[in-house]
């Protein structure tokens, strides 16, 4: 059977995305780390190791092929919990600040010891809800991209994430499944944000005959949503707000 190191290196190489020695073997330890915590704590519904390369570090990269990281300096995930997409990609941009945050403490003990086993610096983890670090002059409007995968419907996600972001930075959504009445539903919510929906890029994942056994392919939209102008003192509303009453 085929090394663990090597799939996750042919399996990158065939989405054009060539990984040192390093970054492999960070990924099967982050694999074995991810398995062995599950067993205990409650992280991943995906634990066969093909399934996480695709659908975890995979899906979670895929970004890079929409979006130009050579300018990004920093970046937040928003309700990362086992840290997708936020850690796949801090191991592809090791030089980006990161910022993973999740409402959930259980996770923060996990993603730490990710963190040490896998020796990154520069990556802050943050316990708490988006509402709340949205208000915090530290984290708002100070990062160059913020992402979140499978958080919220995208009205209220809109209010979690956008406050993260900078004029002229932007908001990538990772959404999966039909996304044309979520788009509708979000748009006045965005624009009251002081955002505004620059493209949404759609592709399939695990297209190749080698995934095939594993899935026959899933599709993974991008929504990118970008800051146009400083958001209003309002903005984000009280915890528990923007989920109760999405922006309308
Ligand atoms: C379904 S999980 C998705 C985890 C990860 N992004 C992924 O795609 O595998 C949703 C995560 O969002 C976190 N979350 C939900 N609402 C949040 C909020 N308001 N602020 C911070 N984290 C939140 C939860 O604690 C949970 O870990």
């Amino acid at each position: 059977m085929m090394s663990k190191e090597k799939f996750i290196k042919e399996r990158f190489d065939q989405e054009g995305i060539s990984l040192t020695d390093d970054q492999v073997s960070q990924f099967a330890v982050y694999y074995e780390l991810l398995t062995e915590t599950n067993k205990v704590m409650n992280l991943t519904a995906i634990t066969q190791f093909e399934e996480v390369v695709e659908k975890h570090f995979l899906d979670s990269v895929m970004i890079i092929k929409q979006h130009d990281f050579s300018s990004i300096k920093s970046l937040i995930d928003v309700g990362t919990g086992a840290g997708f997409p936020g850690m796949p990609i801090k191991i592809l941009y090791p030089q980006i600040s990161v910022t993973l945050l999740d409402s959930l403490n259980k996770r923060m003990a996990f993603l730490q010891k990710v963190v040490d086993n896998l020796n990154l610096d520069h990556i802050d983890l943050v316990h708490g809800r988006a509402e709340d670090f949205g208000r915090d002059p530290l984290f708002r409007e100070k990062y160059d991209l913020c992402v979140s995968r499978a958080v919220a419907n995208l009205s209220t996600l809109s209010e979690y994430c956008t406050p993260f972001v900078k004029v002229g930075g932007f908001f990538v959504s990772y959404k999966s499944g039909n996304i044309e009445e979520e788009l509708e539903n979000a748009k006045p919510g965005i624009k009251r944000l002081g955002c505004k929906t620059k493209k949404v890029e759609i592709f399939t994942l695990n297209s190749t005959e080698a995934m095939k056994k594993v899935d026959d392919g899933y599709k993974r939209s991008f929504i990118f949503i970008e800051r146009m102008e400083k958001l209003d003192k309002r903005y984000p509303r009280k915890a528990g707000i923007p989920a109760k009453m999405p922006l309308s």
